[in-house]
């Protein structure tokens, strides 16, 4: 029985390589440096996989960006606005970065490709752009540059890509009259070259994800995975094909793989959903080897010994010791690096810390539960066994978990909690003569650029080297800054900035009972972005009010309305590590509770307009569609239940972006939130196309600029987004935002970027009066 892992963390346990991107970005370091950075990361991951005695350890898992920009470059599918950018002055690298990020240079003006979440996770991946008749080429060397890396160190590495037709499932056609999976015939002889690459090197195995293969395909896609591995296989009939799949079960697939998909080993997600293992077991043919994904890579919660012994020894019962291999249930991208790094860490109690696991600690298990299946007898397998359970049992049994109050208030709410006084027409006419804001009202998302300066600042503070009055002082001037700002720009409803935030869900969490903390639980959002998600460990509360201080400084420094600005339930939730040991809703019925109190709290003290951000109410959503009503029932109730607590006067905005909200706009529009601002710009408004037959009854403000990158738009592209928006949304109704929150931007770009957009909305207001 062989341990194996699918990937690893790549941005570095101190974030190395965000540090060394963000410098080189900044034009502070040169290319060089940044390749001996990534190239360190690559090599301590590797030493420490074999340090733990993985056997099959992965290559190309690393990424200055993106794995699936990587495949992008790697097959050559460069969209042809950046073909400009392929001439000797400019390295591969600026060429790569460009996509991700847009480029703004001398004569050129260049977009950055689409953005959008990796199945139901936090992390984001680049959409490849796909056009008819479509050619691919071998174009980047970096798969076999890493295969070649660790040999020299000795590893015999397994070369991780994402499957063709998973690869192709993951972009997006940018013209009409065809299907991206068409493109296969073109795409497949890449995917033969590059093997034949990888093989020639010396690799003996290689790993192919295909996470669609859980998720509901059609029979043509499927008639599709029959032939394709059909004929990679035949072509190299030596080299071990590993299948993986992730974040859902394949027993609804089983008809493909069982009979048709020519691979030797197959890999499932025994987290996502331990149910298969019994069919997959039953009906795969024996030949084929399979992976037990007994670890979960998306959370970092302990593994339970006792339970995953009990999966490996069925289906080593079954099939035989060396037809099974063990590993975590995914890539090891989505949990933080190293809980040995907590150690100091005195805030997260040492109860806490020994019922977790991150990645390095997963690594260990997975040995683990290699040493104590085949040598149960042993001295250290039976005392690793014996102290894990200690901690399990620990856990289960705990004080820190349950509050009865808690439960309590869960269990009495009633129907009329979520619902508002009355319907939005007659909540739109009150808030109108209470607000009276102009037509295409402008407005920003919640954050202002988070600067190094504030950043420091923060960082003083907790760090106990400035005081609590200086701290507070500062992030008043920062709010009195911004606020001046934005009544110098124009804005007609403002926010307070959120500089005292350091992220929208760790700062809410701080503050809330049943939330730990890490202090380098660092996991990759997108880029050199991160997130430190907090930890759900017990029942939910609220402490005390949370960002009433804040939102009724900023309000008392200007006339104009200033939004409350918070996170929302499932957000919260979506963007935590939770807990296993009670169900999803639950904990965001609780979640909810916190935020609804916090709401009041914000009327109560004269804030006029209220926003309850759910940027991730989408990628909650279950990746098969049968699951989707029950997760949509609970979630928006969750959100109703944390916004319904106001009067009519008060307007409640929520704000959603990172994915396609097309296919839920009906449910969405059923939160009846006041106002939605919702990201657009990336995809050049195609969201719109919904509203073609789908009425959307409340205010909307598509975004229309993209804050993702440090391009900035002009007033005229902003007018035709805007006009675009106008025949699909009647203009009483429409909102002009950005698409997403600013922290990330600098103050240069935010300023100017924002100019150009009032200066658009001022010229549609203009148009309007003179068509009267
Ligand atoms: N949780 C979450 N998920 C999300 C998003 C989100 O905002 N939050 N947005 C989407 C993804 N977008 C994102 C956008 C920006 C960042 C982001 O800016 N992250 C920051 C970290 C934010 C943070 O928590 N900062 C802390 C800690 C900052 C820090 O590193 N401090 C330095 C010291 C200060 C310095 O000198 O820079 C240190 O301790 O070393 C703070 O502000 O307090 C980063 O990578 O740079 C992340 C995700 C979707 N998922
Ligand atoms: C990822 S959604 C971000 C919303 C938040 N209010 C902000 O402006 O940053
Ligand atoms: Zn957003």
């Amino acid at each position: 029985m062989l341990t194996h892992n699918l990937g690893y963390p790549r941005i570095g346990s101190k974030r190395e390589l965000k540090k060394a991107l963000e410098q080189y970005w900044a034009g502070k370091t040169t290319q060089k440096n940044l390749f001996q950075v990534g190239k360190k990361i690559r090599q301590d991951n590797w030493l420490l996989q074999k340090e733990a005695n993985i056997d099959l350890i992965p290559s190309n898992d690393f990424s200055f960006y993106d794995q699936v920009l990587d495949m992008t470059l790697l097959v050559g599918a460069i969209p042809e606005r950046y073909q400009e950018l392929i001439t000797e002055e400019i390295p591969i690298t600026d060429l790569y970065f460009a996509m991700a990020r847009g480029y703004q240079k001398g004569i050129f003006d260049l977009t950055a490709m689409e953005m959008t979440k990796w199945f139901d996770t936090n992390y984001h991946y680049i959409v490849p752009e796909f056009y008819r008749d479509q050619e691919f080429k071998l174009f980047s060397t970096k798969i076999i540059d890493e295969f070649y890396e660790a040999k020299q160190l000795g590893i015999i590495t397994k070369p991780v890509l994402i499957g063709p037709i998973s690869y192709l499932l993951l972009g997006k056609e940018k013209e009409s009259g065809f299907h991206r999976i068409e493109l296969i015939k073109n795409l497949l002889p890449v995917y033969k070259k590059i093997i034949k690459q990888v093989v020639g090197l010396g690799a003996v195995c290689i790993q192919f994800d295909e996470p669609f293969l859980g998720l509901d395909i059609s029979p043509e896609i499927k008639a599709v995975y029959k032939e394709v591995y059909h004929e990679m296989k035949a072509e190299f009939p030596d080299i071990k094909f590993m299948i993986t799949t992730y974040f859902e079960g394949v027993a609804h697939h089983l008809d493909v793989i069982v009979n048709d998909l020519q691979c030797d080993i197959l890999h499932i997600d025994l987290i996502s959903n331990p149910e298969q293992l019994e069919v997959v077991l039953e009906k795969l043919p024996k030949n084929i080897q399979l992976s037990l994904g007994v670890i979960d890579g998306r959370n970092i919660w302990k593994n339970d010994y006792h339970q995953s012994l009990q999966a490996i020894s069925t289906a080593i019962d079954l099939r035989g010791e060396d037809q099974i291999l063990i590993a975590p249930s995914c890539s090891l991208l989505h949990v933080p690096c190293d809980l040995d790094l907590e150690m100091k860490n005195e805030e997260l109690s040492s109860e806490i810390k020994q019922w977790l696991s991150f990645a390095k600690q997963k690594l260990d298990e997975l040995s683990a539960l290699k040493q104590i299946t085949l040598y149960p007898e042993d001295q250290n397998a039976k005392v690793s066994l014996k102290y894990n359970a200690a901690c399990i049992e620990n856990r289960s049994i705990s004080e820190l978990i349950h509050n009865p109050t808690v439960k309590e208030r869960v269990s009495k709410l009633s129907k009329k909690d979520s619902s508002r006084g009355s319907e939005f027409p007659n909540r739109k006419r009150k808030q109108k003569a209470l607000l009276n804001l102009p037509l295409f009202p402008t407005t920003t998302i919640g954050s202002f650029p988070q600067t190094k300066e504030i950043r420091k600042k923060r960082s003083e503070y907790k760090g106990e080297i400035i005081s609590q009055s200086e701290y507070t002082n500062y992030i008043k001037d920062e709010i009195k800054k911004v606020i001046t700002i934005q009544e110098k720009l124009g804005l007609d409803v403002l926010v307070h900035g959120e500089a005292e935030r350091n992220d929208m869900v760790e700062y809410f969490g701080e503050q809330l009972n049943g939330f730990a903390f890490t202090k380098f639980g660092w996991v990759q959002s997108y880029g050199s972005r991160c997130v430190k998600p907090p930890i759900i460990y017990g029942d939910v509360s609220r402490k005390q009010a949370m960002t009433v201080f804040w939102s009724t400084y900023a309000q008392s420094l200007t006339p104009l309305p200033v939004k409350g600005m918070l996170t929302g339930p499932v957000t919260m939730l979506q963007w935590s590590f939770v807990r296993d040991d009670q169900s999803l809703s639950k904990t965001c019925l609780e979640i909810a509770m916190a935020i609804r109190d916090e709401v009041q709290d914000l009327e109560q003290s004269g804030i006029k307009i209220i926003q309850i951000d759910e940027p991730a109410m989408r990628e909650g959503l279950p990746l098969l569609k049968e699951n989707w009503s029950q997760y949509l029932d609970w979630a928006i109730n969750a959100f109703k239940i944390a916004s319904c607590v106001v009067k009519d006067q008060t307007q409640i905005h929520t704000h959603m972006c990172y994915s396609e909200f097309n296919d839920i706009i009906d449910h969405i529009a059923l939160m009846d939130a006041d106002v939605i601002t919702i990201e657009c710009s990336r995809s050049q408004m195609e969201l719109l196309d919904v509203f073609a037959s789908f009425k959307y009854p409340n205010d909307i403000g598509p975004g229309v600029y993209d804050i993702h990158s440090p391009r900035i738009p002009s007033p005229e592209e902003i007018v035709v987004l805007l006009n675009k928006a106008k025949q699909y949304i009647p203009e009483d109704q429409i909102w002009v935002n950005p698409d997403c929150g600013l922290k990330t931007r600098n103050w240069q770009e935010t300023e100017k970027a924002l100019d150009a957009m009032v200066a658009a909305a001022k010229q549609l207001r203009t148009e309007l009066l003179q068509m009267v």
